[in-house]
């Protein structure tokens, strides 16, 4: 297909698609907004044109005639480290969505494309999202949660901030770890020091030495000149790991030195060098359970846990859902140049019902999507996406979290959430709860009785 011109001010974007009409309107519309591209129709084709020339980023459709969008991530992530990545998945695959940020993407769009919800995800993944590493400057685009599960863990910040402890941050994909890793490093003394974030899950098995202790020139086939590490760029200040889990076990041993002696060899080097960081991890697995079966080294595990906080998921805190809701629509018209006010009360039951399997992530490019659809003031319920509106669909999006595979237990699940969430936004005042719900008193006290909710 096309190729990219050279021209080193502007950004460049690699886009990888079957479908020529997408990679066409996609390329028209990012290159009146200012940005190279180039558009190949096949993982094979992109990995090559990557050999060729760097891109600062790409946008993979999921399913591509030779593989799927995940494996061809992390092909392109061998050949250019610092990719970053959008994948593009159908409109009712939330599954895929999570999984493709568990596996190091930086953020997804759902299909069909809006031109609008594209450069928005672009223009943040270029500049703030995570990537394989970022380096502070500080959060405006994010705000403290109003739970009293969030008030709690950031009365736990303000205390554990200013000590030295390692900390280990557990919580679903998206549910604002990097955040919490944040306004750790603001609440210590290391404030004014680097704050440099490296997401592991993106870091190859061969490159993940390099990239965390350095290297030096001649170390290994490629490394043409000194390295500097990680570790290194953040010393006097904090590094933040995440996804660590997904580091080798040789790397392991690495880090556990780091931790316990302060000193570390850069690959290919002789020297011990000395440092002083602080480390927070951050996971979204059982390392605990994994350092019982042995991939994740038990002793690593206990001195990267000398504090741990865990982030609830978005659906276990309902305070938090209209709170972040509101914000979100607030970035969305600016983002998007709309000017929609306001939820509608259909929406809002939707929104307190669904399980958000991607957490505040997925907040925010719901609401994005349907911000860009909204022609009124109030975000109708029809600019959804269908899995969060068709309770059969729901009931698969929730199968994860239930405990039977039938579709009547997802259903009873769904609806158990939905009179818990619906409660607690209304504190607990059973009319108003059953006026949200949009059922009868009488129903509602049945329902909780079945549930055995509230008693
Ligand atoms: N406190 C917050 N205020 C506003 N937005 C937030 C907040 N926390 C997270 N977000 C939104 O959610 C997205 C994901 O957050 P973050 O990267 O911190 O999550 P994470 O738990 O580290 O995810 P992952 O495990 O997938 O890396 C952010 O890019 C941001 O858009």
């Amino acid at each position: 297909m096309t190729n990219k011109t050279q021209n080193t001010n502007t950004r460049s974007i690699l886009i990888i698609d079957d479908d020529i009409n997408i990679c066409q309107l996609m390329e028209r519309f990012l290159q009146k907004k200012g940005f190279q591209t180039a558009a190949y129709s096949s993982g094979i084709e992109a990995q090559k044109a990557l050999i060729h020339a760097r891109y600062d980023l790409a946008m993979i459709d999921f399913r591509l005639p030779d593989g799927d969008g995940l494996e061809l991530l992390r092909n392109l992530r061998k050949i250019q480290e610092d990719l970053k990545c959008i994948i593009m998945t159908g409109f009712s695959d939330v599954k895929l969505a999570v999984q493709s940020i568990k596996q190091g993407a930086n953020d997804y769009v759902s299909k069909p494309i809006y031109p609008d919800e594209i450069l928005a995800s672009i223009n943040s993944a270029l500049t703030s999202a995570k990537n394989v590493e970022t380096e502070s400057p500080l959060h405006k685009n994010y705000i403290k949660g109003r739970s009293q599960d969030m008030e709690r863990l950031m009365k736990h910040v303000d205390k554990v901030g200013p000590t030295d402890l390692s900390v280990l941050i557990e919580g679903e994909t998206g549910s604002g770890k990097e955040y919490l890793a944040r306004s750790i490093h603001d609440a210590s003394n290391r404030r004014n020091q680097p704050f440099v974030a490296v997401d592991c899950g993106a870091l190859t098995k061969e490159l993940a030495s390099s990239e965390l202790f350095g290297h030096e020139k001649g170390a290994f086939t490629g490394a043409v000149r000194n390295h500097t590490g990680c570790f290194e760029r953040a010393n006097g200040g904090t590094i933040f790991l995440d996804e660590i889990g997904n580091l080798d076990y040789q790397v392991q041993v690495k880090l556990l030195r780091v931790i316990q002696e302060r000193v570390f060899t850069k690959v290919g080097g002789q020297q011990s060098i000395e440092i002083d960081v602080r480390i927070i991890a951050a996971t979204n697995e059982d390392l605990l359970q994994e350092s019982h079966e042995g991939s994740f080294r038990e002793d690593l595990y206990h001195r990267i846990n000398e504090f741990s906080f865990h982030i609830p998921p978005l659906r276990e805190r309902p305070d938090d859902i209209m709170h972040y809701a509101h914000f979100f629509l607030e970035q969305a018209n600016k983002d998007v140049g709309s000017n929609v006010e306001s939820f509608s009360e259909e929406v809002i039951r939707v929104f307190m019902a669904y399980p958000w399997p991607g957490n505040l992530r997925e907040l925010r490019n719901v609401i994005r999507r349907a911000t860009l659809l909204t022609e009124g003031k109030e975000i109708p319920k029809d600019v959804l996406p269908f899995e969060m509106t068709d309770s059969s669909a729901m009931a698969s999006t929730l199968s994860d979290n239930i405990p039977g595979p039938d579709l009547k237990s997802a259903t009873e699940h769904a609806e158990k959430i939905a009179i818990q969430n619906a409660l607690k936004a209304c504190d607990g005042n059973k009319s108003k709860a059953a006026e949200l719900l949009k059922i009868d008193r009488k129903t509602l006290y049945n329902k909780l009785k079945e549930y055995d909710i509230g008693h």
